[in-house]
């Protein structure tokens, strides 16, 4: 029996696919890695997704074609990546989709209506007609609902299985937005779980202005290394009220648009795009760097782990070293977690536990009043919940 997870971020580089093997997980509570891969978006798809996020280029014909749209390309995609790997439909279980993000707004507004709310688009029902498979989806609603922020959601999985006995660890994840788990050596201690602030948006934002298009991120940051850091800019951009906002905290693109690393690049004026990249690069290490000694108790932090996209950037993962000479830090990897392919396999567990009734999120971490059972369930051809227990009964 088998479960696919579906994670679209917000660097809305991919869409990364993943199976797992459930039958390993239930019988071993171990993560057996099936197949894999990420199916890049190309540059139309791409812009017409990142329209959808900003306030001046989205409109609400646009929004509601693409949630159909995105949820049939998932859906056509699962099943190329069915048959790529020769995995049987008939095993799969479910597919649990995260979808893309296109606004996410925790702590609402001045007028009543103005509540916190999220949006993920990518149907479930487009995916469930197309792929003939039970999807469960829509995560970050649940949890909003019961008073949390709908993120960071991960926490869950860093908690149950990234915990260890004898040492403190920080979870880093560096997507287009960053974000950190503490996981306590003490389980009786609480997680502390919440976004950083920029992961690789403003470095990809510069670099792709600035080379119109031509270069998509720094690779390696070997850009980046080249350059001189102004340190000045920095520390005056460190004034920026997201970092002294209090816990439960999150961001995403609202916070970290287009027009907000155009003024950051013209406030370098002069500087070249080495310059440029280097300083954007050192200030999001800046921002995981006060953000540990703000909300998280340093001295018991003794290993540092990076994952996402930014795991890959040696200038970045240099200047992490640098930032906290005391401790280990280390990519993902070395914990034999596929760093690359974690939030996939976290929301195929995800909708693991939605289809058992189980809750999935973790009140300490995104605010949530309680513990709730994160997600919904489409099946366009029948009653998922007894298709799931069948194939249970078959293992
Ligand atoms: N080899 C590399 N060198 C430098 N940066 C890289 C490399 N590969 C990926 N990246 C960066 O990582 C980004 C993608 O990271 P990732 O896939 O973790 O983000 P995401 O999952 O979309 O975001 P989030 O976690 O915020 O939802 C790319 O946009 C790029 O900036
Ligand atoms: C609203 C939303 O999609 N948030 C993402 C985003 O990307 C990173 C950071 O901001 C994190 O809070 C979250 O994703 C990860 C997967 C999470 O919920 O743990």
């Amino acid at each position: 029996m088998y479960a696919i997870g579906v994670m679209s971020g917000t660097s809305l580089d991919g869409l990364d696919i993943v199976c797992i093997d459930l039958h390993a997980y239930e019988q071993q509570q171990s993560i057996q890695l099936i197949a894999s891969k990420t199916v890049d978006y190309d540059v139309t798809f791409k812009n017409q997704l990142s329209e959808q996020c900003h306030n001046n280029s989205a409109t609400l014909a646009n929004i509601t074609m693409m949630n159909a749209y995105l949820g049939k390309f998932i859906g056509e995609q699962v099943v190329q990546f069915l048959h790529e790997n020769q995995i049987s439909p008939l095993k799969v279980a479910f597919i649990s989709s995260h979808g893309q993000t296109i606004f996410h707004e925790p702590l609402g507004g001045e007028l009543e209506y103005e509540i916190p709310s999220t949006l993920q688009i990518g149907d479930i029902s487009y995916i469930s007609e197309v792929t003939r498979l039970p999807i469960v989806g829509d995560f970050r609603t649940g949890d909003m609902a019961a008073g949390g922020q709908g993120a960071p959601l991960l926490s869950y999985f860093d908690a149950n299985f990234l915990h260890a006995a004898d040492v403190g660890r920080a979870v880093q994840n560096i997507g287009g937005i960053g974000n950190v788990t503490y996981v306590p050596s003490d389980k009786q201690q609480a997680v502390i779980s919440f976004d950083t602030g920029p992961g690789n948006v403003l470095i990809d934002s510069a670099i792709q202005k600035l080379t119109d298009g031509q270069k998509k991120f720094d690779h390696n940051g070997e850009m980046a290394s080249e350059g001189n850091i102004n340190y000045e800019a920095i520390q005056e951009w460190m004034n920026h009220s997201y970092y002294s906002m209090p816990l439960p905290k999150t961001t995403g693109r609202e916070l970290y648009t287009v027009s907000y690393v155009n003024d950051l690049i013209e406030q370098l004026n002069g500087a070249s795009l080495e310059d440029m990249l280097a300083t954007l690069t050192a200030y999001t290490v800046e921002t995981i760097k006060h953000s540990y000694e703000k909300y998280l108790p340093l001295n018991q932090i003794d290993e540092i782990y990076i994952n996402g996209g930014g795991s890959l950037n040696a200038f970045m993962m240099m200047l992490l070293a640098q930032a906290f000479p005391t401790k280990k830090v280390l990519p993902l990897e070395v914990l034999g977690v596929p760093a690359v392919w974690k939030e996939a396999i976290a929301f195929a567990l995800f909708g693991y536990q939605t289809m058992l009734g189980l809750p999935n999120q973790l009140p300490s971490a995104t605010g949530a009043t309680r513990e709730i059972v994160m997600g919904k369930v489409a099946y366009c051809d029948g009653n998922p919940y007894v298709r799931f227990e069948q194939l249970r009964g078959e293992l």
